[in-house]
């Protein structure tokens, strides 16, 4: 943030001649994981493509030449806001090779496997991926001529908690009512003026993601009864170390013996799971079950956490603390 505050010629040339040497070195460390994972994984077709997506742009910034100059600056710039576009896919293009294996494995009747192993890489992989983007994404974004007041690349120095969790709430709502003709109301309580630097992008993901599975809880719960739908509460905290943010909803709980489950990848009660050969259709109310443990890395990846506690037969509440110290490190695998 203090970087970017100055985006002179300078700055970006240093900043691009670090991208140089530091993506690279990312990108092998995951195509080479992708290549040795455990149960054949690693053969599975959605993987290897996207081994080769690494290996593309590896090579696409390996080959490039030394960034000396301005001009050199922006066209290694594109070149690397194309491989962010080239990665777009990979969550649910990863989901779809677990799932092939899962799939195999079960045809063949296999024992299944501990995910356990493919969890923790996961886990190190989506991380590791949060990192490239956040380093190509503020890099790009610092060549904005015209960047909005306090927003420093992809940082905005001056985010409104409430305002991001309005606009989430507003986005999950439309989906909410798309799928089920109706959708339960969402209060927000915190303080309007309250503004703090974060990453807008990563805090309306992680609000959309929790409103999300709180709408679809209570509109299942509330469906088919006569009862007033009770909303879902957001209430936002500013903390002296945290900004903590309850998503709380009365949409029945989740089962103390399904908990240690909701963190886990592909762990969802979705009836219908979006087409897994298909991971670019549209945006579903419910299906791979990656949106908590993703949006868990979004908020450890700037030093916060995201804890789940449900009581069951009564509701759920998610806290979403975001650091605000700004002290913490990349927790980088
Ligand atoms: N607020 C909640 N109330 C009740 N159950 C919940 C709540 N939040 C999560 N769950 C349970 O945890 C599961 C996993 O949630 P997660 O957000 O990770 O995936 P998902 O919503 O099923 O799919 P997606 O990948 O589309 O987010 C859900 O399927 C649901 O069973």
């Amino acid at each position: 943030m203090e970087f970017g505050s100055r985006p002179t010629e300078r700055n970006l040339l240093l900043s691009a001649q670090f991208l140089q040497k530091e993506l690279p070195i990312r990108i092998a460390r995951r195509a080479l994981e992708l290549e040795s994972l455990p149960f054949g994984l690693s053969r599975k077709p959605a993987i290897l493509k996207v081994r080769d997506w690494y290996l593309d742009s590896f090579r696409d910034i390996r080959y490039f030449p030394e960034v000396r100059n301005r001009n050199d600056e922006l066209a290694f710039t594109q070149m690397i806001k194309m491989i962010k576009v080239r990665h777009n896919n990979v969550v649910p293009t990863m989901a779809l090779g677990v799932q092939q294996l899962k799939n195999e494995q079960y045809r063949t009747r296999k024992i299944p496997t501990a995910f356990d192993e493919i969890h923790e890489f996961l886990d190190r992989f989506y991380m590791s991926r949060i990192g490239i983007r956040m380093l190509i994404g503020q890099h790009v974004a610092l060549h904005d001529p015209d960047p909005e007041p306090g927003v420093i690349g992809l940082i905005n120095t001056e985010l409104s908690p409430i305002q991001v969790a309005q606009a989430a709430s507003e986005d999950a709502r439309s989906i909410c009512l798309r799928e089920y003709g109706s959708a339960p109301e969402i209060d927000i309580y915190g303080d309007p003026t309250f503004t703090f630097p974060y990453v807008s992008s990563h805090l309306h993901l992680m609000l959309f993601e929790l409103v999300k599975n709180s709408l679809r809880a209570v509109q299942e719960r509330y469906m088919n009864s006569d009862k007033d739908v009770p909303p879902v509460r957001i209430i936002v905290a500013d903390g002296a170390e945290d900004v903590t943010i309850k998503v709380s909803d009365e949409g029945g709980g989740i089962p103390r013996s399904g908990l240690p489950r909701i963190f886990t990848y592909l762990y969802s009660t979705a009836k219908n799971p979006p087409d897994m050969d298909c991971p670019s259709e549209g945006v579903t109310m419910a299906g791979y079950g990656y949106g908590l443990p993703i949006s868990r890395l979004y908020a450890r990846y700037f030093g916060g956490d995201l804890q789940i506690i449900s009581m069951e037969g009564y509701g759920t509440d998610a806290y979403l603390h975001l650091s605000r110290l700004g002290d913490s490190e990349e927790p980088l695998p």
